[in-house]
């Protein structure tokens, strides 16, 4: 079985969470982004979901606070089948982590204030999705990376050690080129359930280096950095722009373009491969094939022909 993983959260004028769990397609969703990271022990990190959520924040920090549709529809996603991640980083985050205690101190506030809720702890965690916990924490690391992922991620492991009866997941988004500068020694250090390699945005790996022969498309090379990572059975996704405008000019592949690609690399890496990852979900909504399917949907049937 692969999977099919989308972002949402930074879309243009997006429709809430919900709509989109109606997608069949759609497996795993990553909710982006826990963008401002905390200053210092006892801070808060701060969020941002684009045009959802009401604008307030808990009182001192910027993070979201009435983030109804998500609370809500959190539970309708979970009905589906979907698994529910949320994102740490993207694009335009502040995001740096300067010590170890700053990395736990930010893995506990993570867990507690997203993860299942703990009575032990409401009185000193906000829970920014109310009773809802999420399936695990995806890291969108796009700079300032580096130290400290591997000691977060760890602490984050120890906390789900604590729910042996249900599974919670970590996820990275490394940029193509090995070593990637901000996750790569997260995943050697810490373990990782999925990678999702941004195959776009950076000349010299991208999937466009597959279409166009020049040998460089390096998802093999990626297979042996999981291999020698801490969790050697990590699957390994194919990121994608799910539009033209989701990426930099040239990085976009038609659903044409991508059924090779994917058709070899499943072949070459059927233990690894772990499916597709899209940037992401209005863009593949607005995305239509020329028989009506989101880009999403041509992809899902990629995978599944
Ligand atoms: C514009 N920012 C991005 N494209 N970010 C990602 O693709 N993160 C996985």
């Amino acid at each position: 079985k692969t999977n099919l993983a989308i972002y949402w959260g930074q879309g243009p004028n997006q429709q809430r969470l919900s709509h989109f769990c109606e997608e069949t397609s759609l497996d795993i969703i990553n909710l982006g982004f826990i963008n401002i990271f905390p200053e210092a022990v006892g801070k808060w990190p701060g969020s941002n979901f684009g045009n959802q959520c009401d604008g307030n924040v808990y009182p001192g920090s910027e993070l979201l606070s009435g983030c109804h549709q998500i609370w809500e529809d959190i539970p309708v996603c979970k009905e589906k089948g979907k698994t529910i991640m949320l994102s740490i980083g993207g694009e335009t985050a502040w995001e740096y982590l300067s010590s170890e205690l700053q990395a736990v101190w930010f893995a506990d506030f993570l867990w507690y204030s997203f993860g299942p809720q703990n009575e032990a702890y409401t009185d000193t965690y906000p829970r920014p999705f109310q009773t809802n916990s999420v399936d695990g924490f995806d890291f969108d690391i796009e700079h300032d990376g580096g130290a400290f992922y591997a000691t977060m991620i760890n602490r984050l492991r120890s906390h789900f050690a604590e729910y042996p009866d249900q599974t919670f997941y970590i996820s990275g988004a490394p940029q193509c080129q090995i070593p990637d500068t901000q996750l790569s020694n997260a995943i050697s250090n810490s373990f990782f359930d999925f990678i999702w390699v941004q195959f776009y945005n950076t000349a010299g790996c991208s999937a466009r280096d597959f279409v166009e022969g020049t040998g460089s498309f390096n998802f093999g090379n990626w297979v042996d950095v999981i291999k020698a990572s801490s969790n050697p059975e990590a699957k390994l996704f194919v990121g994608l722009p799910a539009a033209e405008a989701a990426a930099n000019v040239g990085y976009y592949l038609t659903p044409t373009e991508v059924a090779p690609l994917v058709e070899t690399y499943m072949e070459l890496y059927p233990k690894q491969f772990g499916g597709i990852m899209l940037w992401e979900a209005t863009y593949s909504e607005n995305n239509l094939s020329p028989d009506g399917l989101t880009y999403a949907e041509s992809m899902k049937e990629i995978l599944y022909n």
